[in-house]
């Protein structure tokens, strides 16, 4: 993957007002013949607040370039920022601290865990950090995501896009630096991704918070602060 930066221009990695910075990013797969260089040089810049969508046709790094940024990979070569802390400096234990506090996941096909209700799910992160809850806030949260009569309900008794709402209200219970985004709407009909993309921009715009979207979705050019254009390498 090279990106581009259609609008607004480029901006330069710069760890003062950015969440997430990316540097001369590559990752290469396999060696000799099989190599594969899924990311070929990207660099990025997210401040803090905006709503970043990363596009692209199929195959050309976005879930790579996704899971490197949220250190769940490494890359080949180049660095990760997030929250100004560079991700290649830190063991696996810090790393695994810093995803549990500074970032939050929303995946494609919801993740939520099924024996805990709408509100148990949004209050786990809570609890595997041994923070105090904070009921004022996981309420306000839950009427966010317009489940206040729903959050006694487990997944299977929702739909998709109201475990969507619990896997963002998940996500944001945290405060996270960043939260990443895999294919938010990839599961949802047309009208439930939708209301999962407003809802992730009303969260940067009510929260400022930061997220970082990977999607095929064509509409989601309506809702980003940004988009980068993922290109077959
Ligand atoms: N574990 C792996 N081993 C070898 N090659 C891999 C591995 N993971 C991904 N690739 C290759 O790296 C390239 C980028 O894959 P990636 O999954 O990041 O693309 P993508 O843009 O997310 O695709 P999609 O939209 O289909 O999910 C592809 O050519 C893929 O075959």
């Amino acid at each position: 993957m090279n990106t581009t930066h259609p609008s607004p221009p480029p901006t330069l990695p710069d760890n003062s007002g950015n969440a997430v910075t990316a540097t001369e990013l590559t990752r290469r797969y396999g060696t000799g013949t099989t190599t594969v260089d899924a990311l070929r040089g990207v660099s990025l810049a997210v401040p803090h607040g905006e709503l970043a969508a990363i596009m692209g046709p199929s195959g050309s790094g976005k879930s790579t370039l996704l899971h490197i940024l949220a250190g769940l990979d490494r890359p080949t070569s180049g660095e990760v920022t997030i929250g100004g802390r560079a991700l290649a400096g830190l063991d696996d234990r810090d790393l695994t601290l810093l995803r549990r506090t500074q970032v939050g996941f929303v995946f494609q096909f919801f993740n939520l865990l099924p024996m805990l209700t709408a509100e148990g799910n949004i209050m786990l992160p809570l609890k595997l950090a041994g923070k105090r809850q904070d009921p004022d806030w996981v309420n306000e949260l839950i009427g966010k995501v317009g489940l206040s009569d729903r959050r006694d309900h487990l997944p299977s008794q929702l739909s998709g896009g109201q475990q969507q709402r619990v896997a963002i209200a998940r996500a944001l219970v945290m405060r996270p630096t960043v939260i990443f985004a895999d294919e938010p709407t990839g599961n949802l009909d047309s009208r439930g991704g939708a209301e999962i993309l407003a809802l992730l921009r009303a969260a940067a715009d009510s929260y400022h918070q930061t997220i970082v979207m990977v999607t095929h979705e064509p509409r989601v050019s309506t809702v980003a602060d940004r988009t980068l254009s993922a290109k077959l390498s």
